[in-house]
């Protein structure tokens, strides 16, 4: 099988769950007390899909507002962007719309963008709709799952979701599927919060 070498970044406010979320999908675990991320940390996992080998190189950037120049090293080259809000916190899904704004801007021109409504198991204290979140990244051809990292909910289909999105190798350099070149709606089914 062909190995393919994806590199994606994961942005997002500090606290919404992007080192969690890359745990999760690495190590399986969980941890509640996790340090916020210094600068950015580097894991990688290898899956299969189709006929291929998908190695995720993932750069996980960290939230706070002082490492936020940082940023363009990590989305710069990136086939994928993973952008996480909270769900419980409307204030996150605003900075998740200015990072949309700035790969649009700035970011390579046909990456792959994914959004992670992460902590879905805190429904109870739900700020954010999900059909909002939906809409939204429906009207910019993104991939949308609420995830949580803390109970293992949708974690895998985020990345199966952008495995999908990336042309196979044989299907010519012409057919991007970057969100701003075309729409594709999401086949995977996933479990609900
Ligand atoms: N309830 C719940 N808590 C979560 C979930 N994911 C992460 N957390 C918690 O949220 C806090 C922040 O998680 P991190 O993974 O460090 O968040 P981050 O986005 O990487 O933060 P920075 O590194 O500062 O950018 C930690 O206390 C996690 O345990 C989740 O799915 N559900």
């Amino acid at each position: 099988m062909a190995l393919r070498e994806l590199k994606v970044c994961l942005l997002g406010d500090t606290g919404v769950g992007k080192s969690s979320i890359v745990w999760r999908f690495v190590e399986d675990s969980f941890d509640p007390n996790i340090n916020p991320t210094i600068g950015a940390s580097f894991m990688t996992k290898t899956v299969p899909h189709q006929n291929e080998l998908h190695k995720f190189l993932i750069w996980d950037t960290a939230g706070q507002e002082r490492f936020r120049a940082l940023a363009p090293m990590y989305y710069r080259g990136s086939t994928a962007a993973i952008i996480v809000y909270d769900i419980t916190k409307e204030e996150t899904f605003s900075t998740l719309k200015n990072w949309v704004k700035e790969l649009r801007q700035h970011g390579p021109p046909n990456i792959v963008v994914a959004i992670a409504g992460n902590k879905c198991d805190l429904n109870d204290v739900r700020e954010v709709l999900e059909k909002e979140a939906k809409d939204y990244a429906d009207s910019i051809n993104a991939v949308f799952v609420e995830t949580s990292a803390k109970n293992a909910i949708n974690i895998n289909e985020l990345f199966i979701e952008i495995s999908k999105r990336i042309p196979s190798a044989n299907a010519g350099a012409t057919s991007g599927k970057g969100f701003k070149l075309r729409r594709q709606s999401s086949e995977v089914e996933r479990r609900c919060c």
